[in-house]
């Protein structure tokens, strides 16, 4: 039996441990809050987004592959890897086709010979007024804004969190909340506040403006800013380059093709455009009116016809008549990914029986948020995309689609669509943009 001054000692010792462990708990947990020094105003803001230089273009050598990249299934928001390409679709290739039927013809009439009638006088056709085209150098500070508009809200609630007093669990949650918000994606959005948190704690941040100026840095590594980003668009060794311009219908890439072939244009290159999107009549048309109206010459099929055919011609075309770039708008309306990837497939091995592909550009609208992902997965897996164009980047408040794009596909953001004007189209540079995204 122990007598009570034993139960005294043994008392006393089982109070100090637990005093000794309630210090070091308190201690520990002090260690991974972050107090912030500063929490006022906000950053001096920026506005929109200042991409400084023109377009950035070079000779490709017809090097039209890119790196394949492992994307592990983690990483990835959804994995049935059959998605939906194209929702108004024509009738896929593999559909039900017609059987043959025997129909009786009518006799054949016979005409009389018709008679001779007076040469008509062909009228000369007024030369079409071309376009002026807004200079491609600085042509940014024009687009000015047209980004920040819709992105703003995301940068102002990051750097508020950021310099709102001390940085906890639940502030670090909500940051990654906020990057989740934007489309950044899951597996980029843990990247960045895994990364943000090392550099804040490793550096002894205790000051709102370093911990924000921290943030913009772990924005911009995100996007790689040492990625490839200029368009091969210049010829190589007396041969046109050559571009193909893929998507889904509807994403921007006539306009983008149309867009792209004025930016050459402003730079002094001549340019032939291939309409191979024959699903649609109006395409070529729309495509036509394009070229027309930068003085580009247009090749195109009738309704119906075979790209793949409409593209070679555009190439054989481009070769002969020595332009600097053939740049060709392709069909993206196709059912199933056999069909796409027949069709791309053919298209390239087709155009490369004359020149060289040098930049396969994959045109994704940056308001289909995850369907734009989807999207760049299935032109991924049936061509080497070069580089990405992101449309409508003017009308959605999810940018952050580019980091999920580039991590997705591996290849670069190389332009973005800022609007539907015929100018409406910048290069990408990752610190404007995320200049841009954090307001
Ligand atoms: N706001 C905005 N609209 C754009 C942008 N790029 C394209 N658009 C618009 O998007 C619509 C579709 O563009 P198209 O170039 O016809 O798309 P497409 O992919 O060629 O479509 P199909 O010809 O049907 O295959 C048009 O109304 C364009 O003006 C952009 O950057 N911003």
């Amino acid at each position: 039996m122990l007598d009570s001054t034993s139960l005294l000692v043994i008392g006393i010792v089982v109070l100090a441990v637990l005093l000794v462990a309630l210090v070091v708990g308190l201690v520990l947990a002090r260690r991974r809050r972050i107090s912030m020094s500063k929490k006022e105003e906000l950053e001096k803001p920026r506005t929109g987004y200042q991409a400084g230089g023109g377009f950035n273009l070079s000779t490709g050598g017809g090097t039209a592959t890119a790196e394949p990249v492992e994307h592990p299934v983690a990483d990835r928001t959804e994995v049935d890897g059959q998605p939906g390409v194209g929702d108004d679709a024509a009738v896929p290739r593999d559909s039900e086709r017609r059987t043959l039927v025997d129909v009786d013809l009518p006799e054949p009439v016979v005409e009389p010979a018709p008679v001779a009638e007076p040469e008509p006088v062909v009228e000369a056709e007024p030369e079409p007024e071309l376009d002026e085209i807004a200079p491609t150098e600085g042509r940014m500070q024009r687009l000015r804004g047209r980004l920040a508009r819709s992105q703003t809200m995301f940068g102002k609630s990051l750097l508020g969190l950021l310099g709102a007093g001390d940085l906890d669990e639940d502030s670090w949650e909500s940051i990654e909340d906020q990057l989740l918000m934007a489309d950044l994606g899951a597996a980029t959005a843990a990247e960045i506040v895994g990364s943000l948190r090392t550099k804040i704690v490793s550096q002894g941040v205790r000051d709102a403006d370093h911990a924000r100026a921290l943030l913009r840095e772990v924005l911009i590594e995100a996007l790689h800013p040492d990625m490839e980003r200029s368009v091969r668009a210049l010829p190589n060794d007396g041969r046109p380059a050559v571009l193909l311009v893929v998507g889904v219908n509807g994403t921007g890439k006539t306009t983008t093709t149309g867009k792209l072939a004025r930016v050459l244009v402003a730079d002094g290159r001549t340019v032939l455009l291939g309409a191979a999107d024959t699903f649609r009549a109006a395409a070529a048309e729309q495509l036509a009116t394009w070229g027309s109206r930068v003085g580009a010459e247009i090749v195109r099929g009738r309704e119906g016809a075979d790209p793949a055919a409409v593209a070679f011609d555009a190439v054989k075309q481009g070769v002969d008549s020595k332009v600097d770039a053939v740049l060709v708008d392709t069909a993206g309306r196709l059912h199933t990914k056999t069909g796409l990837m027949d069709e791309l497939g053919k298209v390239k091995r087709v155009v490369e029986k004359q020149a060289l592909v040098d930049e396969v550009l994959l045109v994704l609208d940056a308001t289909t948020g995850q369907n734009g992902l989807t999207q760049a997965r299935v032109f991924g897996e049936v061509v080497d995309v070069t580089g990405v164009v992101l449309t409508k980047l003017d009308g959605t408040a999810k940018g952050g689609i580019v980091f999920q794009v580039q991590r997705e596909l591996g290849v670069p953001v190389k332009l973005v669509g800022l609007g539907e004007g015929p100018d409406d189209l910048a290069p990408f540079e990752p610190a404007a943009f995320v200049d841009a995204l954090l307001g």
